[in-house]
């Protein structure tokens, strides 16, 4: 079944957090000059201690510095991996993965009003699952080669085309998205494309990175229309 016919919006970028963050005021400070380069629609705190699991500590303190500016910016706020966390800080919402809380505890956790993300990797049927386990939206990854994270599996944009034709949940794409790779997975259909790296390392510092990947979803979106 296809949806009946509407015109998509532009697809926005979703901020994700370094893994590590030394100094929070300092990246508070960074991410406002960020921010104020161009539009945001979220930003995730993924901040992972030596094993790989959420840093707790730093999630908090991070969270403490960066929510009410992020808020202010328009930006929701996202935790990665936590529920009760996110709840606790006064997020805008959780996303879990497949080693996480499962999506319908992660719901149950935080009400009906919050933002519930679900890792959907390269997985439709996965994906599924998730939307009727009430996710807000699935994310399909990994599209590039990426140092952020360990065993991610190789998704291709077909994944992002088809979801798009047929199911109303937002999909995200993630994984390796830099400036220069991003428009074949906005092309695709990608409502949401999320980026660590390709903002935090960009040669030109993060606010030229935000400022340049919304010009190319600016252009995309002209495009379309
Ligand atoms: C938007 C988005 N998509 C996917 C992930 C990955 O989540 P997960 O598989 O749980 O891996 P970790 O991020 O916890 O290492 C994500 N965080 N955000
Ligand atoms: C957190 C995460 N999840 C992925 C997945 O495939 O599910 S890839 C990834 C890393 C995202 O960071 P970067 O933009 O630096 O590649
Ligand atoms: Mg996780």
């Amino acid at each position: 079944m296809s949806k009946p016919e509407y015109t998509r919006p532009r697809t926005r970028l979703y901020l994700i957090t370094p893994p590590r963050i030394d100094d929070a005021d300092a990246f508070a400070a960074l991410l406002e000059t960020a921010l104020s380069a161009g539009d945001v629609a979220c930003l995730q705190l993924r901040l992972k201690d030596a094993s790989g699991a959420i840093d707790e500590a730093a999630t908090r303190e991070v969270g403490a510095a960066v929510t009410e500016m992020a808020k202010a910016y328009g930006v929701a706020v996202l935790i990665n991996d936590s529920p009760q966390l996110a709840v606790e800080l006064g997020a805008d919402g959780v996303h879990v993965g497949w080693d996480d809380v499962p999506v319908k505890d992660a719901r149950a956790i935080v009400g009906k009003e919050m933002i519930v993300g679900a890792t959907a990797k390269n997985s439709r049927h996965i994906a599924m699952q998730a939307g009727e386990a009430g996710a807000d939206y699935v994310a399909f990854g990994a599209f590039y080669p990426t140092s952020t994270k360990d065993g991610t599996v190789q998704a291709t944009p077909d994944l992002l085309e088809v979801w798009q034709e047929s199911m109303e949940i937002p999909c995200v794409a993630i994984g390796g998205i830099t400036v220069e790779n991003a428009a074949p997975l906005v092309t695709a259909g990608a409502d949401f494309i999320a980026v660590s790296s390709g903002v935090w390392d960009h040669p030109d510092g993060a606010p030229a990175a935000i400022a340049a990947f919304n010009r190319i979803l600016d252009e995309l979106d002209q495009g379309r229309s």
